[in-house]
């Protein structure tokens, strides 16, 4: 079986000598503090509209899975709330740890989820494809939500049992017709602020959307995330036990809601 030293990719404390934004000002996660949250009349409703039918497949990156959607046009998008216009929809995808007691990457006043999903899009009005966005200011915006260990979420079924076919690294197999809208809240307060990518190359370009609302993942659940594997088919299997960046510094940030 694999040996937890020997698999450990590296980790984010040695990241910065690769990546020196690592030690920036606008880095993510965070770790949300309610009280000093900023109340922004300004910041409008979210409009999101997500077609099922530009889901395309699901990979597995390595360190995570992704489900992939088609994005050669506007079909898929986000918009309002904090945004300067549409966004659209490139990806989702999960983190977890290596416990059910943590595995989201952002925590609300030092409380950690279970799980925390990402819905990533680029600024389509002003860019014109995800890899200009992607280290840009302005060019993402990755909606998010919290996942708190509770009784077993229907609306996974089917993105686990997908994880079934892309048990190895660098596996893709079709995924369509997913509505990423059923794995949201039933409310959709948010807090939005300025940071990055939570994983290598870290660009300061994403504008974050957080509902405060989570949904729920049963240990069960969990553990389906945690049979996937970090190695290549035919090497020594590798599960990603954890994929969770730890909290960062603020740095005079202000979050809003
Ligand atoms: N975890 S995350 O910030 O959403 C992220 C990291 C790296 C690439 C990407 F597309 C999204
Ligand atoms: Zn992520």
């Amino acid at each position: 079986e694999c040996l937890p030293q020997l698999c450990a990719s590296v980790g984010p404390d040695h990241w910065h000598k690769l990546y020196p934004i690592a030690n920036g000002d606008h880095q993510s996660p965070i770790d949300i503090k309610t009280k000093e949250v900023k109340k922004d009349a300004s910041l409008g409703h979210l409009q999101i509209t997500w077609k099922p039918s530009t889901c395309k497949e699901i990979v597995n990156v390595g360190h995570s899975f992704h489900v992939n959607f088609e994005d050669k046009d506007n079909q898929s998008v986000l918009a309002g709330g904090p945004l300067p216009g549409n966004y659209r929809l490139c990806q989702f995808h999960f983190h977890w740890g290596q416990t059910d007691e943590q595995g989201s990457e952002h925590t609300v006043d030092g409380g950690k989820y279970a799980s925390e999903l990402h819905l990533v899009h680029w600024n389509s009005d002003k860019y014109s494809s995800r890899a200009e966005a992607f280290d840009k200011p302005d060019g993402l915006a990755i909606v998010t939500v919290f996942l708190k260990l509770g009784s077993g979420n229907e609306n996974l079924k089917d993105v686990l049992k997908a994880l079934d076919s892309v048990k190895t690294k660098g596996k893709k197999a079709p995924f369509s017709n997913f509505d990423p809208a059923s794995l949201l809240p039933k409310s959709l307060d948010y807090w939005t602020y300025n940071g990055s990518l939570t994983h290598p190359p870290l660009h300061e370009s994403v504008i974050w959307i957080i509902f405060k609302e989570p949904i729920t993942i049963s240990s069960e659940q969990l553990a389906h995330f945690r049979t996937l594997l970090s190695s290549a088919e035919g090497e020594r299997p590798c599960p990603i036990l954890s994929n969770h960046r730890p909290p960062q510094p603020l740095k005079g940030r202000v979050v809003r809601s």
